[in-house]
Order: structure tokens, then C-alpha cells, then sequence
């Protein structure tokens, strides 16, 4: 990406970086009180330059890829140096455990993205929110209605969703990735405000995926120059260019259409049942979104609502972060299954010996399923959605294995080095969900001794660990049993019957995304159609 409009700006830039970076290097160190006083070395690394320290290395593209190659050289824990800010990449279960998740304490804020937050309009956005009051009243209501026996209440939504996506698929397979983002975001609509969408052109749709796509304009979240010297966002935005500053509008606006907006239309939909006496039946319809239900318990006498930010922050997540994230596991399912078929019929098989096709799958048949499960723990490790997690803040100075990791470090959980560990899985790059089962007793049961599991990776670690998860593995797993219940996926063949083999290249911004496929999608049997459209009641508009 270009930030800067001409060679001027960016001749002066570059000296301003030069300078800054001289500057950074003792003061940020100063404002963490980061002191090495026993002089440990910093985490090994590829040897930088001075001052600009390892930008030269760093791939503009997927940097997970090149991180894995320098972790076989230097080890699970890497240290980098841009412009003097310290960043640590841990590429193991073993240290993201040991330092996320059992110290948790220092390590769950986030760093400061003023572009993304304070340019953006996103500083609601936990993303970017460091630790505080914002991030834990966000995360307790988060986990209030997220938790895994809350998510049991949504079960009946998401089988019905799940349904009706199989349902959409039957109509129309070729937009079948269409329908599947269509569904994700219809079910955390509902589960969030309420709202039914109900089509492909829907405004809260459009709007979403828009919010995403404005999200696009800052590259590698982080890596602007005023991400890295937050002084520089002083200067006017136009010095970076028109697309830039164009860029940051749009960020502002998605930030409102899924923030704000959608709150205050169930807030005021409300105060307007009151006052048109029918609040009665409002309430009782209310108990049905967590927006109704939080703008009830947080009403305070004189109408106001308390916490109302933290109130419409956390609900933004579940739909912003909800639907993006599990339509791109469910799409990775679809492909996995078209390349690997016997991995597809042993799950079948499985579905038909407890279905007998009289019925379509439940949520509650998850735990008579152990292969289906394998497959969804395979199915979040073979793709991960977000390759590098979300960055995390080391927020006091640390010592492990008697290496130095620095106060004010960026961290990063490198998701995509952990699941394609070949020492906690062999064969990384093969699908294969045996790999989770144990056999022994005759029939097949989960593991239980498994080092490092897809489900305790892909939602990242600690304190930020990702509130969605219960929720998330509940939506894919009913998707998966309900299409594989009622479809046997196949590749396409062209006019000469030649099979036609799905891309398999994703794209990346913050999630990773399957770029378009075709799949197809033949229905096992009419009767199994047939008890399709009878489980869906008026499924034309779900
Ligand atoms: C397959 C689906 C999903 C995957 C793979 C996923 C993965 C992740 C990951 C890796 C993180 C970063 C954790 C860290 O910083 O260590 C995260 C954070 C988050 N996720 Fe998810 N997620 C998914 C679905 C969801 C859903 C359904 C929701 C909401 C309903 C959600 C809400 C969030 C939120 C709010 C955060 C930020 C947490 C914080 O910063 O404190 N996610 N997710």
C-alpha cells in the first residue's frame, strides 16, 4: 500500500521515521519502565538493520508463512525489531500457553492502533481496546450470553439457520458461499437485536460486509507509520494520500452501521412500545435479542441506560465479529470435504448410523458424533480463520527460558505455525480428523491426550481469549451435520466430465477467507429433501 502521495513526502517521511525511531527506542522503553537489568538476551531472530530493524524482512503478504520458516531456525519464541518496537511471534501451543494463558495478567491488553481506533472510529472495537474498564464490561456481558450453557438457548435458531441454509443451497448451489455468509450473519443478527435478515441484499448485509471492507484501507493492522508514532496522526490526513483519507471516512461510517446504528434502532423501537402502551408484549418479545434484554436489565429510572457505551460496544461483536468469522470455517468445511471424499462419506456414514435418515441432525446429537466432531476440530486447523490471532500487549518486562521479552512488546499468537506443528501434528498439511480419534475401545471416541487442540488454538489465548467460541463451534457444527445429512458434496466436472478442482487459495486481511469456489451439491434422496422443507416452517423467508 501507498501511504504517501509523492517521492517528497516520502523522502521526509523517511527521515522523520529515521528520527522518531532514534527517539522510541529509549522513551517507549522509559514509559513501559522496561529495564533488562539482569541483561538476558531478547528471544533469538533474523539479524536486522539499525534503526529500521527487520521491516526489510517482513512480508507484506501473509507473514505466518515466513514466520514459520524462521521459527524452524531460531526457535519457537522470535523476536523483531520495526523502527525500535519490539515484537515477539510465538509459534507453539507450548509458549502461547505458557505466557498467554498462565500469565495472562500482563499479557491481555492490546497495543494502541490509533489509525484504526482514534481515525477509524473503532475504538469501541476490542480489537484495539487495551485493558480497562471498556474491554471487561464489554467481555462480562459478552460472557453472560455467550457462555456455553447461555449459547443452549440459540441452539433451536441455529439448527433452524443451519436448515435453512441447506435449504438455500438446494435452490441455488453455485452461491453457495453467498448463502453461507448470508446465514452467519442472519443468525447473529437475530441473536444479537433481533432482527430477521432475510436476503442477500439486506442493508444490515450490505452494511457489514462494507464495515469490512472499509477495514481493508489500513493493510496489516499496526503497521501504519501512525500506528507506530501516534504523534504523525497530528498531521492532516490528506498527507497520505486521497484513497487514505477517503479510507478513514468509510472506517467511521462501518463503525457506525455496526456499532451505534443497530442499538439505537432497538432502543427506540422500544421507548416506542412504551409509549404506545404496548410495552407489555415489547418486553416479552424483548427477551429474545440481547440488545431488548440489556437495554431491559440496564434501564436506569430516569430512562437512561447504564453503560450504554459498553452496552452497544458488546453487542456490535456479536454480529461484526460473529458472522465474518464462522462463515469462513464453514466454507473451509465445504472445500475440505470436496477434496477429501472418503473423509466426507466416513462422516456421513457416521450421521447415518444414529439419523437412519428418519430425521435431521440436532445440536444434542453432538456427543453420539465423535468423527463429526474430529472433522470440525480438523476443519479449524487445516484453515485457520485468523491466521495471527489479534495482538497482544506485554505490559510488564518478562523473563522466559532465560530469554528477555520487553515491557510495551507486541505479541502475537501465531495461529498458523501452532496448527501446522508438525511435532503436535503429523502430516500438518493432510486432512485427516483421525488424527484426534482413539480407536482402542472398537469404535471411536475422541482423544483425550491430545498436546495442543485446534478448539483450544484457533480462538486465541488468556484474557482475550474469543467470547464467540462456544457460539461459533455450536453454529458450525449444526451446519456441517445438517449439509452433510442432506447433501453429498462433490467436485464439479466440466462438459467432458472432468472434474474441476477448487481453488484453494485464501485471502487475508484480519480473517482468512476462501476466495470463490464452485461445489457441488447433490441431494442424497427427495425423502431427505422432503423432510428439509417440513422441519422449516414458511422457509422462503428464513
Ligand atoms: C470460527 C469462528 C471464530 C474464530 C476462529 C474466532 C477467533 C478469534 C480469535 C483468534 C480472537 C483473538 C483472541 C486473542 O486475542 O487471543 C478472537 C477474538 C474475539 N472474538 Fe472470535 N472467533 C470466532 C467467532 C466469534 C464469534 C461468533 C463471536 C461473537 C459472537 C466472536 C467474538 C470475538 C470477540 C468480541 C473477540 C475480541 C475479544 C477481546 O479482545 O477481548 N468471535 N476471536
Amino acid at each position: 500500500m501507498t501511504f504517501f502521495s509523492d517521492t517528497y513526502i516520502l523522502i521526509s517521511g523517511f527521515v522523520l521515521l529515521v528520527t522518531l525511531a532514534l527517539l522510541r527506542r529509549s522513551k517507549f522503553r522509559m514509559a513501559m519502565k522496561s529495564h533488562n537489568h539482569l541483561s538476558l538476551p531478547f528471544p533469538p531472530g533474523p539479524t536486522g538493520v539499525p534503526l529500521l530493524g527487520n521491516i526489510h524482512q517482513m512480508p507484506v503478504k501473509d507473514a505466518w508463512l515466513q514466520f514459520r520458516e524462521w521459527s524452524k531456525v531460531y526457535g519457537d519464541v522470535l523476536h523483531l525489531s520495526i523502527f525500535g518496537k519490539d515484537i515477539i511471534v510465538l509459534t507453539s501451543y507450548e509458549s502461547a500457553d505458557k505466557l498467554l494463558n498462565k500469565r495472562g495478567a500482563m499479557y491481555s491488553s492490546r497495543p494502541r492502533a490509533p489509525v484504526m481506533a482514534d481515525h477509524g472510529g473503532w475504538y469501541y472495537n476490542l480489537a484495539c481496546v487495551p485493558t480497562g474498564e471498556l474491554m471487561h464490561g464489554q467481555r462480562r456481558l459478552l460472557n453472560q450470553f455467550l457462555n456455553p450453557s447461555a449459547v443452549r438457548k440459540y441452539e433451536e435458531l441455529l439448527t433452524k439457520k443451519a436448515r435453512s441454509l441447506a435449504f438455500h443451497t438446494s435452490q441455488k448451489p453455485a452461491c453457495f458461499q453467498a448463502h453461507s455468509r448470508m446465514h452467519t450473519t442472519a443468525s447473529v443478527m437475530k441473536i444479537a437485536y433481533g432482527f430477521e435478515v432475510v436476503s442477500e441484499d439486506d442493508q444490515a448485509m450490505r452494511e457489514a460486509e462494507d464495515a469490512v471492507k472499509s477495514l481493508e484501507v489500513i493493510g496489516t493492522p499496526g503497521s501504519h507509520p501512525i500506528d507506530m508514532f501516534p504523534i504523525l496522526g497530528k498531521l492532516p490526513l490528506w498527507i497520505w494520500g486521497q484513497t487514505f483519507a477517503k479510507g478513514m471516512e468509510q472506517m467511521r461510517k462501518g463503525a457506525y452501521n455496526v456499532g451505534l446504528k443497530p442499538y439505537t434502532i432497538v432502543r427506540n423501537q422500544m421507548y416506542y412500545d412504551r409509549v404506545m402502551l404496548t410495552y407489555a408484549k415489547a418486553a416479552g418479545e424483548a427477551t429474545q435479542s440481547m440488545a431488548s434484554e440489556l437495554i431491559e436489565s440496564h434501564t436506569l429510572p430516569d430512562g437512561s441506560i447504564k453503560d450504554e457505551e459498553v452496552v452497544w460496544a458488546a453487542l456490535s461483536h456479536v454480529y461484526f465479529a460473529g458472522a465474518d468469522t464462522t462463515s469462513s470455517a464453514i466454507d473451509t468445511f465445504v472445500l475440505a470435504m470436496m477434496i477429501y471424499p472418503k473423509v466426507q462419506e466416513k462422516a456421513r456414514q457416521e450421521l447415518d448410523a444414529l439419523l437412519q435418515g428418519e430425521r435431521l441432525p440436532t445440536l444434542a446429537d453432538r456427543v453420539s458424533l465423535p468423527y463429526l466432531h474430529a472433522v470440525m476440530k480438523e476443519t479449524l486447523r487445516w484453515k485457520p480463520v485468523l491466521p495471527l490471532g489479534l495482538p497482544h500487549l506485554l505490559e510488564r518486562d518478562d523473563i522466559y527460558n532465560g530469554m528477555f521479552l520487553p515491557a510495551g512488546a507486541v505479541v502475537l499468537s501465531d495461529i498458523y505455525s501452532m496448527s501446522f506443528d508438525a511435532k503436535c501434528f503429523r502430516n500438518p498439511f493432510e486432512f485427516d480428523p483421525s488424527r484426534f480419534l482413539d480407536y482402542s475401545q472398537g469404535r471411536a471416541s475422541l482423544r483425550t491426550d491430545i498436546a495442543s487442540d485446534p478448539e483450544d488454538i484457533t480462538f486465541g489465548f488468556g484474557r482475550r481469549i474469543c467470547p464467540g467460541r462456544h457460539l461459533a463451534s455450536s453454529s458450525l457444527w449444526i451446519t456441517m451435520a445438517t449439509l452433510l445429512t442432506v447433501f453429498e458434496i462433490k467436485v464439479p466436472k466440466d462438459q467432458d466430465g472432468k472434474e474441476i478442482m477448487p481453488n484453494i487459495d485464501y485471502v487475508t486481511h484480519i480473517v482468512s477467507h476462501p476466495e470463490p469456489y464452485r461445489g457441488d451439491f447433490v441431494s442424497r434422496s427427495k425423502t431427505v429433501l422432503e423432510i428439509l422443507v417440513n422441519s422449516i416452517e414458511g422457509v422462503q423467508n428464513h
